[in-house]
């Protein structure tokens, strides 16, 4: 950071030291820009960012310590540096109290100025670094880990370690829920901008009239409500990484202003003139077709091809053999158990709402489950009863010789004892089902009067029947399709 040029700004009346300042720090590298008065200082520093400025105290009409006020008034993002010619104690004092960070006695000696410069440019940088970071961990969210092997997924995973290094901008396309946010964060962590802040915005949860000052930041006053000057969320990622989602939902008149960041990284806060530059890798995520919204004329073709550098489609989960059945067991808590007629329903479901819909899933029959063991009676019915309805049905808990069955059941485990033709399983099969029918099917009352621990209950009950659980979420019947 130390030897990155600084964009100085030199305010000084006296022409051959502002001069000679301004021509050494120029051939050391740096972006120097020198004006002779106050005023012209100060309407440049309203069109222009600056990291340092050097000025000059005593020039006449506006003086340094005057012109230094006004960019505190104004909220002016910059490090002062006071040029004294006196180089009294008390005039640095006065200045450092009005927000100088430093001072230098005239004539001063060049690579003073440098050095002076540099230990300004750190504290502008570590200001800065401060308030992204406050600004970041208000909306941090902790990175998910991408669970899956299949092999759609691990192209994706493949995809990502190509891209990520690159700093170009990344487009992800898939449906909602699929992760495309995971992949975001995926890339961020494997770029070289890791350390720096990853900031997301989803321009589809901001009311329309908001989204431009989110981005942009605006001036105090600019609006009705902006009470405050505010930085946009492109300023908070300067340096790092901003994830936009629902990009197709961002409003056409925005869509020029995006442009523009991502040609030459330059914007303006809105209600100012000021032109602010920063350096941002864009990763934008959309579940529609933005390739139709061009069509369409809902997005524009310039902005689509400069976003659409590189592209990753993350596929569907019903598109993800072997992923579901990963992701359950990453998601679900380890004190709990599901059984297999449970899973098979999870696995054979077509998952609309992709991994999200599934996560939302486990985590409500999480809390319906009876004693930490999920069944299908602790799953949404649509996801129950697909397994009915569609082509390829998960097998349900029908008896596997029901003939069998209904001939057990006739007898009682009382008559049965003592029996040469009845097996030991036979009568616990009668047993354990006829206690299971009294609990009107509920396991874990079953269990108990059993004095089971529900799981082995679930053992026997696919002994017994071939499956460990029936075919409707209500308790009674599932009792009956067992029996
Ligand atoms: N492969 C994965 N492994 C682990 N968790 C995942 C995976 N994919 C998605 N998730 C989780 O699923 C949820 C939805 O993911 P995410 O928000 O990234 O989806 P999205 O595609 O961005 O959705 P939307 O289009 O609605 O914004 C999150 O809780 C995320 O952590």
């Amino acid at each position: 950071m130390t030897d990155m040029p600084i964009k100085l700004l030199l305010v000084d009346d006296e022409e051959d030291s502002r001069r000679s300042s301004a021509k050494w720090m120029t051939r050391k590298g740096h972006d120097v820009t020198d004006v002779s008065n106050a005023a012209e200082a100060m309407s440049l520093l309203e069109r222009e960012s600056f990291d340092v400025g050097v000025f000059d105290m005593n020039m006449p009409g506006m003086s340094g310590l005057e012109l230094l006020q006004r960019v505190h008034q104004d909220n002016i993002d910059i490090e002062v540096i006071m040029l004294t010619g006196q180089g009294t104690v008390e005039t640095a004092v006065s200045a450092m109290k009005m927000g100088a960070c430093d001072f230098l006695s005239k004539p001063c000696a060049l690579g003073d100025l440098e050095h002076h410069c540099f230990r300004a440019r750190e504290r502008h940088e570590l200001k800065k670094e401060n308030k992204q970071l406050k600004a970041v961990i208000s909306r941090v969210r902790p990175a998910a880990k991408l669970i899956g092997e299949s092999k759609s997924l691990r192209e994706v995973a493949k995809l990502i370690g190509k891209v990520a290094p690159t700093n170009k901008p990344v487009l992800i396309q898939g449906e909602s829920g699929t992760g495309k946010e995971v992949v975001a964060q995926a890339i961020q962590q494997a770029s070289r901008v890791a350390d720096k802040p990853f900031v997301t915005v989803n321009c589809a949860a901001l009311p329309e009239n908001l989204v431009e000052s989110e981005l942009f930041g605006h001036q105090k006053g600019s609006f009705t409500g902006a009470t405050a000057e505010k930085p946009g969320l492109f300023e908070i990622a300067d340096g790092g990484t901003l994830f936009i989602d629902e990009i197709g939902e961002l409003p056409p008149s925005l869509q020029p202003k995006l442009l523009r960041v991502l040609e030459d990284g330059s914007l303006r806060r809105v209600g100012c003139h000021r032109q602010r530059k920063v350096k941002v890798r864009i990763i934008a995520a959309t579940n529609r077709d933005l390739q139709t919204e061009v069509d369409n004329g809902n997005f524009r073709e310039d902005l689509f091809y400069r976003i659409n550098v590189l592209s990753i489609l993350l596929p569907p989960l019903r598109e993800r053999e072997g992923d579901i059945n990963r992701l359950i067991d990453h998601f679900l808590p380890t004190s709990f158990h599901i059984d297999d007629a449970a899973r098979r329903a999870l696995n054979a479901y077509p998952w609309p709402g992709n991994i999200r819909q599934l996560i939302n899933v486990i985590d409500r029959a999480t809390i319906l489950a009876d004693e930490f063991e999920i069944t299908l009676d602790d799953l949404p019915t649509e996801i129950v009863g697909f397994g009915h309805t569609s082509a390829t049905p998960f097998p349900i808990a029908t008896p596997t010789d029901p003939t069998a069955a209904i001939e057990v059941r006739s007898a009682h485990p009382r008559d049965m004892l003592g029996d040469p033709d009845f097996k030991l399983d036979d009568i616990a099969r009668v047993h354990v089902l006829e206690v299971l029918e009294k609990e009107k099917g509920n396991k874990a009352g079953a269990a108990r009067k059993l004095g089971i621990h529900r799981r082995k209950l679930y053992r026997l009950l696919d002994r017994f029947t071939g499956k460990s659980d029936a075919t409707s979420s209500d308790e009674s019947s599932a009792c009956e399709s067992v029996l």
